[in-house]
């Protein structure tokens, strides 16, 4: 939609035919977005071919766990000089690598054609066309600076950076603090416990970042803070509506069973502390989280370990 707004033309590759039917002669994704009329330069294609012939960019958003195997697919019939975004906010389980590396690895990209459009863009305010920023990346700012042209609308207002690694990492571990945020809602606790999880959650993706080679300032921009804050003050946020649950006392099979959309952070925590460790990063917010959704520790007691830590300076 931000793309045909902007004077693109858009061809969306649909996994099922009934949803490129819809889109082509409604206008409409009536699963997806309900009520939502899309603009005429959108067409929806099932041929991942015809999708992608003459693509400038190719935007890939499947769910991030799935890339490696449907980018595999796709990767023959991609135009050699696209410019592959990702905007996918999730770290890939077993490898620990950002989507940018994967897209790299399964299309033989140079990082110079590899982007990323990160930020607080949650999906249904988009759709309403309310006003937000984000952050263009890439290695190559005149890259980064022809995809801005290319999505910048009056309702969306893309910056450039050039830190892929600090935009990714902030998309990525923002979904870990706000599934934590989303279990203190649930569990009855309050705003001062939020605000702590949420700087003290930017503190360990500063961390991480730092020892990758992100640059610390991004985390304070969009992709960090901003995305941050989006996420954790949002219920239309999945990830933090999946932690809500969670903290109500849902077990994780009847969260999963009531979440249709993705919720990235329930997967990518578990990748965000194997990239940590293999960084020797301490993250003890991701690992609580991990604990919780994957290793089935009560939040009441997950939270008591976490306050009574040893005590620290606020730089560690
Ligand atoms: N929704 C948002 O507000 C938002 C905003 C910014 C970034 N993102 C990121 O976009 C990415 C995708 O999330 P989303 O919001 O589109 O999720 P979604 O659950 O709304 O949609 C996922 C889409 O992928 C399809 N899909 C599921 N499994 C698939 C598979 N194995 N192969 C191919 N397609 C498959 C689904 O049919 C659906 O169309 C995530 O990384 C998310 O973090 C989402
Ligand atoms: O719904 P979530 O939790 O995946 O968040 C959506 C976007 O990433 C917010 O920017």
């Amino acid at each position: 939609m931000i793309l045909a707004d902007a004077g693109c033309e858009v061809t969306l590759w649909a996994r099922r035919p009934e949803v490129a039917e819809a889109i082509n002669t409604t206008r409409t994704n009536p699963d997806y977005l309900p009520g939502f009329v899309l603009p005429e330069g959108v067409r929806a294609t099932t041929d991942p071919a015809e999708a992608a012939d003459g693509a400038e960019f190719t935007v890939l958003t499947v769910p991030s766990q799935t890339l490696r195997e449907n980018l595999a697919r796709w990767a023959p019939v991609l135009p050699s000089d696209t410019v592959l975004v990702s905007m996918m906010k999730g770290i890939e389980l077993g490898t620990a690598k950002r989507m940018s590396e994967v897209i790299g690895e399964v299309a033989k990209a140079p990082a110079e054609r590899v982007a990323v459009i990160t930020g607080p863009n949650l999906a249904k305010e988009i759709a309403d066309r309310m006003p937000a920023a984000a952050v263009v990346a890439c290695r190559d700012e005149a890259v980064a600076r022809r995809l801005q042209t290319a999505c910048h609308t009056p309702y969306f207002r893309p910056y450039t950076n050039t830190d892929v690694v600090g935009c990714e990492l902030g998309g990525a571990v923002k979904n870990v603090i706000g599934l934590a945020v989303g279990i203190a809602d649930g569990m009855g606790l309050g705003d001062n416990t939020k605000a702590s999880l949420m700087t003290r959650g930017l503190a360990e993706t500063t961390r991480l970042g730092l020892s990758m080679g992100a640059d610390p300032q991004t985390f304070s921009g969009l992709a960090g803070m901003g995305d941050l804050i989006a996420t954790c003050s949002s219920p239309l946020s999945r990830n933090h509506t999946f932690g809500t649950n969670l903290g109500r006392g849902m077990t994780l099979q009847e969260t999963i069973a009531v979440t249709r959309q993705t919720a990235e952070g329930v997967k990518s925590c578990e990748s965000v502390l194997d990239l940590a460790r293999r960084h020797g990063v301490e993250m003890p917010l991701t690992e609580t989280v991990v604990d919780i959704v994957h290793n089935g520790k009560p939040p009441l007691v997950a939270l008591k370990e976490l306050m009574s830590r040893s005590a620290k300076a606020e730089r560690h």
